[in-house]
């Protein structure tokens, strides 16, 4: 497990290599060519995944299209699916295929998958239940892995696994695609899912499947069930988290502090589903490492999180608490010292907390009002730090406008969706850093790709978000810049994926990839 520097040495053999692969993974989008012209292959689920052009055209012009294919306009797709949907792009397995999914998917084309991004539609970015729409969530990743990452276009999986849907609006929609009837829970659920990883493991033993926008309810569970056997993770709830702790980390050297003050801060995190929890626990542990990494250091790291959810504050008093939720819990008593109480409001928080950080994902748009803002005016920091990460735009807890009229300019401001930045006049910017697991994903995807890791450490998720919190320099962190521009997300991804390929070395994990075995990329990764 990396220990926290500023600067990780990567070795640049590596990344030599990794520029090569993303290149070529450009290239192999061209490899339908005939001399100079495209041909598109004439199978036609994979069409528009393999387009060339479509490909060239993302890479070229990232910044223009990122939004289009990703957040904010892939939600919109998502909730108008029906009436868009022209062709099938990607694999339905639904609970009627029980029995049926280890046939059904040797009918996908493709010899080889690398990469597949799993949803069940269940939460869909900000928007809740889209069922089986949901699986625009899935292309949209699929699409950064092959600009960011290089990753084969003719390698990528879209998957829906379609057990239903609790949307009342979409059960009774006659266009609607999917099964209509309400989600399957329970047992019922985890048979069809258990059944898909077995079907495409067996298919594709070296895949990585991505879960992506299931509810929390399962979101952990699944987790938890499958990341000891397949390699998997789950983009919400780890992906997330790293890319949280790269800002929180970012925050404090714009604060002209050491990363290693980081146990210092207080954070007040509105939002206890899949990403807040992820994000809870992986700040939790990064602290709790800074601080010496043993339990009372774990214990202490604790104290440093109020985290609001629907109810409002969560404390030790709550009734029915959701267990993962559980680890910070307030206690009463040290509540009711500090002037706050089981379900306190947002404002009520920030008022007696003065946080260093808002971080906010809620999925409530506005969430962050003007009486929370002003109620941040009194933070004990020299620099606070506000991240409404919830997708789409509409669903952020606050713009970046009213975060600095409020607040004036000495802020640090995120947001998971794209905001422009904000004139502040006198020639002043107040800079708008898109925190979206963009960042990291796709050199995840890569790196463990690569290295032939058959798991997803935490070790390795780790080290990716220690690449990217690394990965901007004091110049750009003291002006408020904290995240890197979405233009460099190729450069990002590899030096994310140098960093998964490093540990994965390190933990023993690597078992080489497409000729190269674990020897040589030992070798690799300690070559300078
Ligand atoms: N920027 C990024 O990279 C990412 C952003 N997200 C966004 O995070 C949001 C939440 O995602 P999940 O955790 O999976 O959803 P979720 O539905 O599991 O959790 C939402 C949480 O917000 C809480 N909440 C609802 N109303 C609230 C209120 N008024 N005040 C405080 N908390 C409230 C709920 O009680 C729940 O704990 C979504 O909008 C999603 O798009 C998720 C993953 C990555
Ligand atoms: C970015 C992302 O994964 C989400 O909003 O769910
Ligand atoms: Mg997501």
């Amino acid at each position: 497990m990396p220990i926290f520097s500023n600067h990780v040495r990567l070795s640049s053999s590596l990344l030599q290599r990794l520029k090569r692969h993303v290149t070529a993974g450009v290239h192999r989008s061209f490899t339908t060519t005939e001399g100079n012209r495209p041909t598109i292959v004439h199978k036609r689920s994979l069409d528009i995944l393999h387009d060339p052009w479509f490909n060239k055209v993302l890479i070229a012009n990232i910044e223009e299209y990122a939004p289009v294919v990703y957040t904010p306009t892939v939600g919109l797709v998502c909730q108008n699916y029906s009436g868009l949907f022209r062709r099938p792009r990607g694999m339905y397995f639904s609970a009627e295929d029980r029995g049926e999914m280890m046939s059904m998917v040797y009918n996908w084309p493709a010899e080889q998958v690398d990469m597949i991004v799993v949803t069940d539609g269940s939460r869909v970015l900000g928007l809740g239940d889209l069922g089986v729409h949901g699986i625009g969530i899935a292309i949209g990743k699929l699409d950064l892995y092959v600009a960011a990452a290089g990753i084969n276009p003719q390698r990528v999986l879209p998957v829906m696994i379609d057990v239903g849907t609790n949307n009342g609006k979409l059960l009774k929609d006659p266009l609607y695609l999917g099964l209509q009837q309400h989600r399957l829970d329970g047992d019922d659920y985890v048979a069809v899912v258990d059944e898909f990883m077995e079907a495409v493991f067996t298919r594709w033993p070296n895949v990585i499947v991505q879960f992506e926008d299931f509810q929390s309810k399962w979101a952990f569970k699944l987790l938890q069930r499958y990341r000891n056997t397949y390699r998997m993770f789950n983009d919400d709830v780890q992906g997330t988290a790293g890319v949280a702790i790269a800002g929180l980390l970012g925050a404090v050297r714009a604060q002209g502090r050491p990363m290693i003050d980081f146990p210092k801060q207080k954070i007040v995190v509105a939002g206890a589903g899949s990403a807040g929890i992820g994000v809870l626990n992986a700040a939790r542990k990064t602290m709790a490492r800074m601080l010496g990494n043993n339990e009372i250091a774990y214990e202490s790291a604790k104290s440093q999180f109020w985290v609001v959810d629907a109810k409002g504050l969560i404390t030790e008093g709550r009734e029915n608490i959701d267990p993962d939720a559980l680890p910070f819990a307030r206690n009463l008593k040290e509540m009711d010292r500090q002037g706050l109480r089981e379900g306190a409001s947002l404002v009520e928080v920030v008022k007696q907390v003065k946080p260093d950080v808002l971080l906010g994902l809620s999925a409530v748009g506005g969430l962050f009002s003007k009486e929370v803002l002003e109620a941040l005016k009194d933070s004990t920091s020299t620099r606070p730090a506000i991240f409404a990460m919830s997708n789409p735009t509409k669903n952020a807890e606050c713009t970046p406008e009213v975060a600095f009229s409020i607040l004036g300019d000495n802020i640090i401001f995120a947001s998971g969706s794209p905001f422009r930045d904000v004139d502040l006049g006198n020639g002043r910017i107040g800079h708008c850093n898109q925190g979206n697991n963009m960042y990291l994903f796709p050199g995840i995807g890569l790196g463990t790709l690569l290295s032939g890791s058959r798991v997803i450490s935490d070790g390795m998720l780790q080290a990716a978000a220690e690449r990217l919190a690394a990965y901007m320099s004091d110049d750009e962190v003291i002006q408020g810049i904290i995240f890197p521009s979405i233009s460099r997300i190729r450069d990002i991804t590899q030096e994310v994926a140098a960093a998964v390929i490093k540990e994965a070395v390190e933990e023993d994990l690597a078992e080489g990839h497409n000729g190269m075995d674990a020897r040589e990329l030992r070798k690799l990764s300690q070559v300078n």
